[in-house]
């Protein structure tokens, strides 16, 4: 398991461009199995969940080729509706496959996705989707079968605004006959990429964005040429790693209104931040202030995914700041490994009470998992010392190349692989 080693205290600076968005590319590249031909994704960023995705996709029958930030995607020979287990365990958005493939073949058989230990996660709202435009559901063990001859739209209510539950239901209804409506529907930006997406390639998709998605089947899809939005979520991860070490940070090619909780629990904690078109200029050179109470919520409201991060900032903060996490049940995993690092962090349920300290020094710490990761690195960066964060492959999720992003902005990073055994003869 590679190791990241980190030489702590060193402000950050310097230029970045963004990389496309991990949460939007996966359900495009599930979403292009919807039309048969050979789609073109740009802005694609190499991550082990892309590669994953990929890899299911081939499995499938397509034909997939990543090079650099480009994904072209051949669905002309898709022969097959099975993902194999051993792919769907290996992180959370193989359950994108699910719509897509009852799309186009009538049948999905996958199995209870795996992914990062932050919750329960349960697929209830995706399959009562799917249920209600016809599906037949079948479920034994970890196996999920679901079958329709005909997808017929229907007014789905979400009891949660599930992003992921959302998408599936927006990827199988583009097909089906008549209209459907998803209410209380999940707002955030990924979704309305993925409109973005599908009416290129010919679906009637109006609302991403907003709670009421309303979607008019059409007969067929054609593949198109499509820009992934770039990751606010590593926007917003660089943001706070520039704040944590009282850096000078530009970040190029964001889409600041994806932002707007973050920049304001920033500005708070009285970190400048300038934002000019598409760029974001971070700047930081006194200790932040604490944030009485931050909670995270669906989109528009802060999000779960810069929950860890952000909590590093405030561990640093003159004062003392509440972090509630409302998303995920199991997501303050990252609080044990910051306090062996020197924060004073007390949870209470799902509310972090996080009294600031001066400053906190490098340990060997695990990322346990992908949020929680970067979380650390930015812990290490800003830590007197030298910080060891074990379990890289979380981060490798999400960011691409972590380390070399980082260096690039001054940071002293570097990767550690472990050396392969060799037999004495
Ligand atoms: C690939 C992707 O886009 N991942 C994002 C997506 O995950 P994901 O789509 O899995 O997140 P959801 O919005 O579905 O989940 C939110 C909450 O709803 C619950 N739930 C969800 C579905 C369901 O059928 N039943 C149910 O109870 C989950 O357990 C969780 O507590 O949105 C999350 C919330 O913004 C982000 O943290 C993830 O980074
Ligand atoms: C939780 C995340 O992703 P996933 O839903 O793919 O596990 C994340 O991106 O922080």
């Amino acid at each position: 398991m590679d190791k990241l080693v980190i030489e702590g205290g060193k402000p950050l600076s310097g230029t970045i461009v963004i990389q496309g968005a991990k949460n939007a590319a996966l359900p495009i590249l599930a979403a292009s199995l919807l039309a048969e031909g050979t789609t073109t994704i740009d802005s694609v960023p190499h991550l082990l969940d892309i590669d994953v995705m990929l890899n299911i996709l081939r499995e499938l029958g397509c034909r997939a080729e990543h090079t650099g930030e480009t994904v072209v995607l051949d669905t002309t020979s898709a022969h097959t509706s099975h993902v194999p287990e051993t792919l769907m365990k290996q992180m959370r958005s193989s359950i994108f496959l699910m719509g897509p493939l009852l799309a186009r073949f009538g049948e999905a058989q996958v199995y209870q996705p795996g992914g990062c230990a932050i919750g329960e996660r349960k697929i209830d709202l995706h399959l009562q989707g799917l249920a209600a435009l016809g599906a037949e559901i079948e479920e034994a063990n970890n196996r999920i079968i679901c079958r329709a001859s005909k997808l017929t739209g229907a007014d789905i209510h979400l009891s949660f605004p599930s992003v992921g539950a959302t998408e599936n239901i927006m990827m199988a209804a583009v097909l089906a006959e008549g209209r459907t409506t998803i209410s209380n529907a999940a707002r955030e930006p990924e979704i309305q990429d993925l409109q973005r997406f599908l009416n290129t390639m010919g679906a009637k998709i109006m609302g991403a964005g907003t709670d009421t998605i309303t979607i008019d089947g059409v007969k067929e899809l054609a593949p198109c040429r499509y820009k992934v939005i770039p990751d606010r979520i590593v926007t917003g991860t660089i943001m706070v790693a520039a704040a944590a070490t009282r850096g000078q940070v530009t970040l190029q090619q964001t889409q600041p209104a994806h932002l707007s909780s973050l920049i304001h629990v920033m500005r708070r904690a009285g970190v400048q931040i300038v934002v000019d078109g598409d760029i974001i200029k971070v700047g930081s050179s006194a200790r932040p202030k604490a944030v009485e109470r931050i909670v995270t919520s669906p989109y528009p409201a802060f999000p779960t995914d810069l929950q860890s991060q952000i909590m590093v900032l405030l561990a640093l903060a003159d004062g003392v700041s509440i972090l509630k996490e409302t998303i995920f049940e199991g997501r303050l995993k990252h609080v044990d490994e910051l306090s062996r690092m020197g924060a004073d962090i007390r949870v209470d349920m799902n509310a972090a009470f996080i009294r600031g300290v001066p400053r906190l020094y490098g340990a060997t710490v695990e990322a346990t998992d992908l949020r929680a990761g970067a979380a650390l690195v930015i812990a290490g960066l800003a830590a007197q010392g030298r910080t060891i964060v074990e379990q890289v492959h979380h981060i490798d999720r999400g960011y691409d190349r972590i380390e070399t992003m980082l260096s690039r902005l001054g940071a002293r990073i570097s990767r550690f692989a472990p050396v392969p055994h060799m037999p004495n003869n």
